[in-house]
């Protein structure tokens, strides 16, 4: 059955959402500051609201839609990889917050959204308390070239998408520095670690980190230059400043801002976090990914 989608934020990643919903013959409205159409229009009559802004963007995007007329039928989705700076809530709280009676799916895969729009194969997770939406979502997305399972952690399954742009970062630098396939490998699953770590103390199940939003996200983006967070650490490998390296991203880098985040919540709970915590000191320019290295190898020894 037709469908009739409105898609907030025409991004990288909105665009190619909007791509794949068309291709399955929905009604799809696609909506960004830029365009002519205003926000109360796009989601009129909307059986389904995706929102593929930024983190910077999650709130302001909420707060407008408040005052428009959205039917408690609506499904919300939300495909934002972040966490406010503000209260370290995950996209999908702050849309179920706003939006208390309306269904909330988290949708989070490895979706580097370059391959997509080739056309290329790739799988990706809808997840929510309500299965009856996930489902309906699945079913909105699904094609022979997008695989979508669904899944009823919607927090592990946003956390998987979120914590891992921290650990691209770190891998960007580890490439960047030319140091092996053993140190990948060590970082990448030490890594996987510190995301289940964090995950479960907020409150995600740990099975969900080893599924496709969790570990998929995690190998497609510490492995590809398509990954703008990668892409972030491989240039302050290669000694480019922050800034420098901002100036010339194509998109957002989310990675940055959810480091920020992580270390001000970790601290305050005493969760154990040292790559992330290495990966802000870059960051904020305390060291040198070199600096960061040695910091990580000269830990105390501990058990695995
Ligand atoms: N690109 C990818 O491969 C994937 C990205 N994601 C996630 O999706 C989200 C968007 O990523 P992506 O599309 O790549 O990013 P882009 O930088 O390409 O696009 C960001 C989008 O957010 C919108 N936005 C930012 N601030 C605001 C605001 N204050 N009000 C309204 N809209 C705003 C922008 O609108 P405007 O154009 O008007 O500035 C733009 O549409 C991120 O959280 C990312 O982690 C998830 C999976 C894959
Ligand atoms: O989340 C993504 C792929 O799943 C996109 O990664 P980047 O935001 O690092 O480009």
């Amino acid at each position: 059955m037709t469908k009739s989608v409105a898609i907030l934020g025409a991004g990288a990643w909105g665009t190619v959402l909007a791509t794949l919903a068309k291709a399955n013959v929905h009604e799809v409205r696609l909506w960004s500051r830029q365009g002519g159409e205003t926000l109360a229009r796009t989601v009129q009559d909307a059986d389904i609201i995706v929102s593929a802004v930024s983190m910077k963007g999650v709130r302001d995007v909420t707060s407008s839609l408040q005052s428009s007329l959205v039917s408690p039928n609506t499904i919300f989705v939300t495909a934002t990889k972040g966490l406010d700076p503000k209260t370290t809530c995950t996209p999908s709280q702050i849309w179920q917050e706003t939006f208390p009676h309306n269904p909330v799916v988290v949708l989070s895969g490895p979706n580097l959204s370059k391959e997509i729009e080739q056309a290329l194969p790739a799988a990706t997770v809808v997840a929510s308390q309500n299965m009856e939406a996930a489902e309906s979502v699945q079913s909105i997305f699904s094609s022979n070239r997008f695989r979508v399972y669904t899944n009823s952690d919607p927090l592990g399954v946003e956390l998987g998408g979120t914590l891992k742009n921290v650990m691209a970062i770190a891998a960007g630098v580890c490439d960047g520095l030319q140091l092996g396939t053993n140190a990948k490998a060590a970082l990448v699953t030490r890594g996987l670690t510190e995301m289940v770590r964090i995950g479960t103390h907020w409150g995600a199940k740990m099975e969900t980190f080893y599924g496709l939003s969790g570990l998929g996200d995690l190998l497609a983006t510490c492995n590809s230059h398509l990954s703008r967070n990668y892409q972030v650490g491989y240039q302050l490998a290669g000694n480019k400043t922050l800034p420098e390296i901002l100036a010339h991203l194509e998109g957002t880098a989310e990675g940055i801002n959810t480091t920020n985040v992580l270390v001000e919540r970790a601290k305050q709970q005493n969760i154990p976090i040292p790559i992330t915590e290495q990966v802000y000191r870059l960051l904020a320019q305390e060291l040198t990914p070199r600096q960061a290295l040695e910091e990580l190898m000269l830990r105390n020894a501990k058990p695995e």
